[in-house]
């Protein structure tokens, strides 16, 4: 299209009546158009070579004049001059017809600039890596792209101490390759960090002093390439390379996918943006032990058809520990050119999460170590547009505030549904069966058999019920099925008849009706505040005596004290679970310690397996939203103001993230002091 010679006149057209001959037929000095059309015309007249090159590509009538009614009886569209009767509503519908004509066309040229533009940046950015290379080495370690951007710097002679000083502060991209660079400085100098004295802290602080060093190091970049036989080229130098390499690389990056995000006319809401990923800790033990499996089977489709994410693609290997502050979920290199802050110090003024908040413009979190996003926090975050859960269960989201504030809140529906309900079955068979406490005597050396199986049951034939049948209620009586149980549910959703009949299913209408008669019970509902503390002291006075209570769906469905009591008195055979609140759970939680109990700290979702799914999730969710492209429906919680999409069929209105606060008394020292947690054997001599 660029290459088309531009003609003085454009060739007529007879089925278009208002073509350049016929105005000029008409001897009119301003012919009909829409608005920009006259005012070019006023401008420019008939000569193309000054109107704007997208109107070149508009061949169709202008706009007013399809909107013409019949006239003359002739069958033919009358000129805008010779309308004898005003607009009428089936011209709007044509005007509108000629508005988005002309608007394609235009969108087309536009895109077409678009794409010139990014082949132009791309260019631009190749012949900065060459000068570059050939300005600070010879050879330019493979990872290090050189600049755009601080290359001029250099070369314009501004004075290095003030380039030392004003970079780190001033760019925010520097502060970003900080974070990234390190590992290619530590392959291919090892070393550096004790040539520099860097203390080897991961803050932006720390490392944009360290940049101190780097720019004093470009410095003897320069001076190498003037002087090359002064000596071997000083560690110092190299770094100032890298770093001044790793902002550039970055910059150009993110101005090429603009354009070719623009070429492709795709809205990119967010070009830069600030991420803030809130994570567990890395492990504590040694990662030295390779992991137990080395693949994972593939899945493309959950139970009910769903597809597993979709992004456009992932860059981590299924099976590796993504979940964790140092595994990203996967997302370091899709991020790059953002400044993705990622950080297991969550709770309290002081953590590191806190102190980015107020900037942020999205937040990735766990359920498993939630950012609870407060009231008070929502109030902070005034940059906060997408809140993600890295999982299922947004509750640690004030959603109420969230919707008042208009921030998107998703999640990864069904990604570690069935992970959850495996669980659920492991947990069930684990109190029936006095499996921890058997486990325990094992381990320790004993053989007391009557100590294990005094406590110990068969499943089949017990009444099972779950309170909530969605993604993972389901999976559970699916699952229990086999085990010759007879099922029970209770849900504000009835399943279909089919379903019923499938499970030979019995339905509740209220989960007091289904406490009554179950032996055990498992908790599938999301915490909303309909949920919220429904387990209290009376609910669970009514559940049948010696009944087990699992609970893998949120802490705060049940009250943490009344769980406890009942499990001293008997009243509950036992609780299952692995969800807290707050979390992480204070160190004297007293389901830590209660009799009966096969607690873990949150797991469950967040198998290997799941941290594939739900990464990938992030990722999907990530894309459309910085391409402008809609979330699917079923991972919203909250959008537009209120509860959308599973938010609208599983939650109700409200906030349950009063008294998250408290999660900072959790002492992680103490904690790591004490050794293994809670030991079995408290459990078999402490009642019950
Ligand atoms: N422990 C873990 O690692 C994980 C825990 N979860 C928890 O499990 C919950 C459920 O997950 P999915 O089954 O995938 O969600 P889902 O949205 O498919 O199902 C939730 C079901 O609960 C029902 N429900 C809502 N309020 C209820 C009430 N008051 N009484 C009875 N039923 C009610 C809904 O109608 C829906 O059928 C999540 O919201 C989350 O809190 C989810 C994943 C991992």
């Amino acid at each position: 299209m660029g290459s088309m010679a531009i003609p003085h006149l454009p060739s007529v057209n007879q089925a278009v009546h208002q073509d350049f001959r016929s105005i000029s037929e008409m001897g009119t000095a301003f012919p009909g158009g829409d608005v920009m059309y006259q005012s070019l015309w006023r401008k420019n007249g008939g000569d193309l070579n000054l109107w704007p090159k997208e109107e070149r590509f508009f061949k169709g009538p202008r706009l007013g004049e399809y909107a013409r009614p019949l006239v003359m009886n002739r069958n033919v569209l009358g000129y805008l001059n010779q309308s004898p009767v005003p607009l009428s509503a089936a011209e709007d519908e044509l005007t509108l017809v000629a508005h988005s004509n002309s608007a394609a066309r235009r969108a087309r040229a536009h895109a077409e600039y678009a794409k010139q533009a990014a082949e132009k940046a791309e260019a631009f950015y190749d012949l900065a890596k060459a000068r570059a290379r050939a300005l600070f080495l010879p050879d330019v370690p493979i990872s290090v792209k050189p600049t755009a951007d601080v290359y001029p710097m250099y070369s314009a002679g501004v004075p290095l101490p003030a380039l030392a000083t004003e970079l780190p502060w001033t760019h925010e991209e520097i502060k970003g390759a900080f974070l990234t660079f390190q590992k290619d400085a530590d392959q291919i100098y090892p070393g550096w960090k004790e040539k520099l004295g860097y203390t080897g802290e991961s803050s932006v602080q720390v490392a944009c002093l360290a940049f101190f060093d780097w720019g004093k190091g470009t410095a003897a970049a320069v001076q190498a390439q003037t002087a090359p036989s002064s000596g071997s080229l000083p560690v110092l130098a190299c770094g100032g390379a890298v770093a001044a390499a790793a902002v550039a690389s970055q910059r150009a990056g993110r101005q090429s996918r603009f354009s070719k995000a623009v070429a492709s006319r795709k809205l990119l809401k967010l070009e830069f943006g600030k991420l803030q990923g809130v994570l567990y800790d890395d492990p504590q033990r040694s990662t030295s032990t390779p992991t137990a499996r080395s693949e994972l089977p593939h899945l493309s489709r959950y139970p009910d058809g769903q597809t597993t994410p979709t992004p456009s693609k992932v860059d981590f290997v299924p099976g590796e520990l993504l979940g964790s502050v140092s595994g990203k979920l996967g997302l370091a290199k899709f991020l790059e050119g953002h400044d993705f802050v990622v950080t297991s110090s969550k709770d309290g003024p002081d953590s590191v999460f806190e102190q980015h908040l107020p900037t942020a413009d999205v937040v990735i979190s766990q359920p498993f170590w939630p950012a609870y996003m407060s009231t008070e926090r929502i109030a902070k975050a005034k940059n906060l547009k997408l809140c993600i859960t890295a999982g299922i269960g947004s509750d640690h989201v004030d959603l109420e505030a969230a919707a008042k504030a208009n921030i998107t809140v998703a999640e990864v529906t069904y990604c570690n549904s069935i992970s959850v309900a495996e669980h659920v079955v492991m947990l069930i068979l684990n109190l029936v069966r006095n499996f921890v406490p058997s486990h325990e005597i094992a381990t320790s050396g004993g053989w007391h058999i009557a100590d294990c199986v005094s406590r110990a049951y068969d499943l089949e034939g017990m009444q099972v019920g779950t309170v909530g049948a969605g993604r993972i209620g389901l999976a559970v009586l699916r699952r229990l099925k086999p085990f010759d149980t007879k099922l029970h549910y209770f849900d504000q959703h009835r399943l279909s008849a089919a379903v019923e009949e499938e499970l030979n299913l019995r339905y509740h209408n209220s989960v007091e009706s289904l406490v009554r008669i179950c032996d055990v019970v498992t908790i599938n509902c999301p915490l909303h505040p309909k949920t919220e503390h429904l387990f209290n002291k009376e609910l669970i006075a009514s559940m049948k005596p010696g009944s087990y209570l699992i609970n893998t769906a949120r802490g705060k469905v049940c009250e943490a004290q009344a769980v406890k009591e009942a499990c001293e008195t008997g009243q509950l055979a036992g609780y299952a679970g692995d969800v807290w609140f707050p979390q992480p759970a204070p160190n004297d939680h007293p389901w830590r310690s209660m009799p009966n109990n096969a607690m873990t700290p949150h797991v469950s979702g967040t198998s290997l397996s799941a941290q594939a799914r739900y990464a990938a999730g992030v990722r999907e969710i990530l894309e459309c939203f910085l391409e402008g492209r809609p979330i699917r429906e079923e991972y919203l919680i909250v959008q537009g103001g209120g509860l959308a999409g599973t938010g609208k069929h599983s939650y109700t209105e409200g906030n349950t993230t009063k008294g998250s606060d408290e999660a900072v008394h959790f002492d992680k020292d103490e904690a790591l002091q004490e050794g293994p947690p809670v030991k079995m054997q408290k459990v078999v001599t402490g009642g019950c």
